[in-house]
């Protein structure tokens, strides 16, 4: 019997804050047909002709603001990540991490799995909500070069995992120093996604942003949409910590370009907040388990200043899963299936 063979994904990071490495990442990742999911010659315009070149400097000059000694938060907690569960499983697994885009990259993980001639593959994308942005471009890319195998072994994936009841412990245990009863309000502000791919996702045509409440509510008709997911996991994260539905709000930040994202947008949430006199803030951000710059400078640093403009007083963020042992449980229990 071979190892069981077991692939960690996240989404990527630049190989250093530098505008050059920015540019490459934001290339690999913005060209991907399901992130930006337009036709590929107006894509090819838009990325390259556009966002490419006007948002690298800008993202780099934030990336060099959470870039320390270690590298890129995300890389690290996600290194960090792999060399627990790596401990935790033991010596009948290899364990591998990959992102989606920029390095490690998958083509080098799958490769270090083959040559381990692993059993089979187990295939963890560590996004809690699904998203065909995000996992679906795991899996697509996975796919694709596994498939090319003449020996494939069985591959499994794990789709979404937005109530896992261990992560959503995590989650409340990294709030609990914080004390959220003292907060005003409790944030769950999760990463935007462009509306068309929520209605894109919805394969029976019926349900995502026909009605009102459609997209914020997970039903068996709807299982799969990310802004149902999204207000699942802050029901329970909620629910958790004995916070009651009027004293949190669920959110969207981080929009690209005009058209509509999925709402309510983290920064009409803070002004509405901050006009009825809230001036205290926990913010979660449940769409990430490891701390990245969308978390560290969107959050922290950016709604912050704007919390602050506007009247408020505090904008404290609740780390992500990083190294929490009940998370590193939860991707084990994933991971046995
Ligand atoms: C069309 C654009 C984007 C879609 C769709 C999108 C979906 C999406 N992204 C994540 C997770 C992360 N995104 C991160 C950064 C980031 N995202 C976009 C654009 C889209 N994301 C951009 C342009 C950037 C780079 C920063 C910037 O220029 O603003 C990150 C942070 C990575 C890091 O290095 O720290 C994460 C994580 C998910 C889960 C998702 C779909 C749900
Ligand atoms: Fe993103
Ligand atoms: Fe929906």
């Amino acid at each position: 019997m071979g190892k069981k063979g077991v692939l960690l994904v996240n989404l990527g990071t630049p190989d250093s804050p530098e505008v050059k490495d920015v540019r490459k990442y934001l290339d690999e990742f913005l060209m991907d047909e399901r992130v930006i999911d337009i036709p590929a010659f107006n894509r090819n315009l838009l990325v390259r002709g556009i966002i490419v070149p006007f948002r690298s400097p800008k993202t780099a000059k934030l990336y060099k603001e959470i870039w320390d000694e270690k590298g890129s938060p995300l890389l690290y907690f996600s290194e960090v990540q792999l060399a627990l569960v790596r401990e935790q499983l033991g010596p009948d697994y290899q364990v591998e991490l990959a992102m989606r885009y920029q390095s490690p990259s998958i083509e080098t993980a799958l490769s270090k799995l083959r040559a381990g001639q692993v059993d089979s593959i187990r295939v963890l994308p560590l996004f809690p909500q699904y998203a065909s942005a995000s996992t679906g471009s795991v899996i697509q890319k996975v796919m694709g070069i596994v498939g090319k195998w003449p020996t494939i072994p069985n591959v499994s994936f794990v789709n979404s995992f937005h109530d896992n009841e261990l992560m959503i412990e995590a989650f409340a245990d990294n709030a609990k120093k914080y004390q959220p009863e003292t907060y005003d309000h409790v944030l769950f502000s999760f990463h935007g996604l462009p509306e068309r791919q929520l209605i894109k996702c919805d394969d029976s045509g019926k349900h995502c942003l026909k009605s009102a409440d459609c997209c914020s509510k997970l039903t068996d008709v709807n299982q799969f949409c990310y802004s149902a997911q999204s207000h699942d996991t802050a029901r329970l994260i909620a629910a958790e910590l004995n916070i009651p539905r009027e004293k949190y709000s669920v959110c969207f930040q981080s929009r690209l370009g005009k058209e509509p994202w999925v709402q309510p947008y983290t920064s009409d949430v803070l002004t509405d907040l901050a006009a009825k006199g809230n001036k205290r803030l926990l913010v979660f951000c449940p769409a990430f388990v490891a701390d990245c710059l969308e978390t560290l400078y969107e959050v922290t640093v950016e709604y912050g200043e704007e919390f602050k403009k506007l009247g408020g007083e505090e904008v404290q963020l609740v780390a992500s899963l990083n190294d929490n042992p009940k998370w590193i449980q939860a991707m084990v229990q994933m991971i046995k299936g």
